[in-house]
Formats: structure tokens, C-alpha cells, sequence
């Protein structure tokens, strides 16, 4: 079955406002380097575009956590599926992810993180939706806020579906 998707920000939009972020994280970080953590499988769209506006050396690591199964509704349960190859001792931090909803899974895995011994530990969103936070986060940087609407697209996805969307689109169910 195939739900209909609507575009909430466009593949223009997406990607001007990633070449903005990049900038700034550029700015915010001169002089050193940033070991990103691409949150899969969500994060994987952001993360490579991001990684490519940054004027500044990187590193690369992958962890993959997963709550929402293929529901709508996070199971309020956070899983490491898979962990990071490489410690975190003294690196300069950033976490990669496509949204902050519920805020569950980012708390949990900036606690995890956070003990791994890192110089700094930011986090950076593609999408944040505030309405709907349970847990308190601390996010450093956001592309965009977005009102309470199951979204996919660029690394979202409903039931393992519409990942590859170069847009962010709503599914009306
Ligand atoms: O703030 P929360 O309510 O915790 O929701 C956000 C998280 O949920 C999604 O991941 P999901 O668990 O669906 O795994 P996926 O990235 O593999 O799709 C999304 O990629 C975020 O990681
Ligand atoms: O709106 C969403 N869409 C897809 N996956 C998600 N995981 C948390 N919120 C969402
Ligand atoms: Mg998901």
C-alpha cells in the first residue's frame, strides 16, 4: 500500500539551509577538527551532505539506534543496534541526526556519549519538533523546526519507506 506524501520543504530548501549550517559550524569550530557521528540509518542523507559543506577536517563514525520500528509512534525504548568503531577521548563531538521528536533517543545517547570521555560533545539536527518533546535535549544547531506531523524524506522514513526522498514530504495517513 503507498500513502500519499506532501512536500513540506523542498530539495532547494533542504539543501541551502545545510550550506548555511556548514557555514556557521565551519566558523564555530576554526582552528580544529570535528569527528562526526552519523546517527543511522535516519541520519545518513544529512550527514553526507553536511560533511561536504565543511571547511574544516573530519572524521566519520556510525552508530545505529533505533525506537520507532516501523510505527509512527516511538516504542519508548531506545536500542543500540549497532555501536561506534572508534572511542571518543578528547575529540571534538558532533552527533548528526534527521529529528528530534520525542527527544528520547538523543538524551539517551548524549548520556551515553557524554561518558566516552569527548573534549566537546554538540549535537546538530536536520529537523526539530518541539511540541512534541518528552525528554529535555540541548540542541546545538537546527535546520529547521517543523510543526507535529509524521515527516520523510532525506533519511526519514515511514515503515522503512520514502528514505531516499531528496525533500522532506508529510504522509497523510
Ligand atoms: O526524538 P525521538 O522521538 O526519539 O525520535 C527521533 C529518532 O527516531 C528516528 O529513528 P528510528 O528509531 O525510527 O530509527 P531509524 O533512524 O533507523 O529510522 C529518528 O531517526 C531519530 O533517531
Ligand atoms: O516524523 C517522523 N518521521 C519519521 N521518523 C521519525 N522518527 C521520529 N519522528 C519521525
Ligand atoms: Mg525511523
Amino acid at each position: 500500500m503507498s500513502e500519499k506524501v506532501h512536500v513540506l520543504l523542498s530539495e532547494e530548501e533542504v539543501e541551502k539551509r545545510i550550506r548555511e549550517i556548514g557555514e556557521q559550524i565551519s566558523r564555530d569550530y576554526e582552528g580544529r577538527s570535528v569527528h562526526l557521528i552519523c546517527v543511522l540509518k535516519g541520519g545518513v542523507f544529512f550527514t553526507c551532505e553536511l560533511a561536504k559543506r565543511l571547511k574544516i577536517p573530519v572524521s566519520l563514525d556510525f552508530m545505529s539506534v533505533s525506537s520507532y520500528g516501523d510505527d509512527t509512534k516511538s516504542s519508548g525504548v531506545v536500542r543500540i543496534v549497532k555501536d561506534l568503531d572508534e572511542p571518543l577521548e578528547g575529540k571534538d563531538v558532533l552527533i548528526v541526526e534527521d529529528i528530534i521528536d520525542s527527544g528520547r533517543t538523543l538524551s539517551y545517547l548524549m548520556e551515553v556519549l557524554r561518558q566516552r570521555g569527548p573534549k566537546s560533545l554538540k549535537l546538530c539536527t536536520l529537523l526539530d519538533k518541539p511540541e512534541r518533546r518528552v525528554r529535555d535535549v540541548q540542541v546545538d544547531y537546527v535546520c529547521f523546526n517543523i510543526p507535529d506531523e509524521f515527516v520523510v524524506g532525506y533519511g526519514l522514513d515511514y515503515a522503512q519507506k520514502y528514505r531516499n526522498l531528496p525533500y522532506i514530504g508529510v504522509v497523510e495517513l
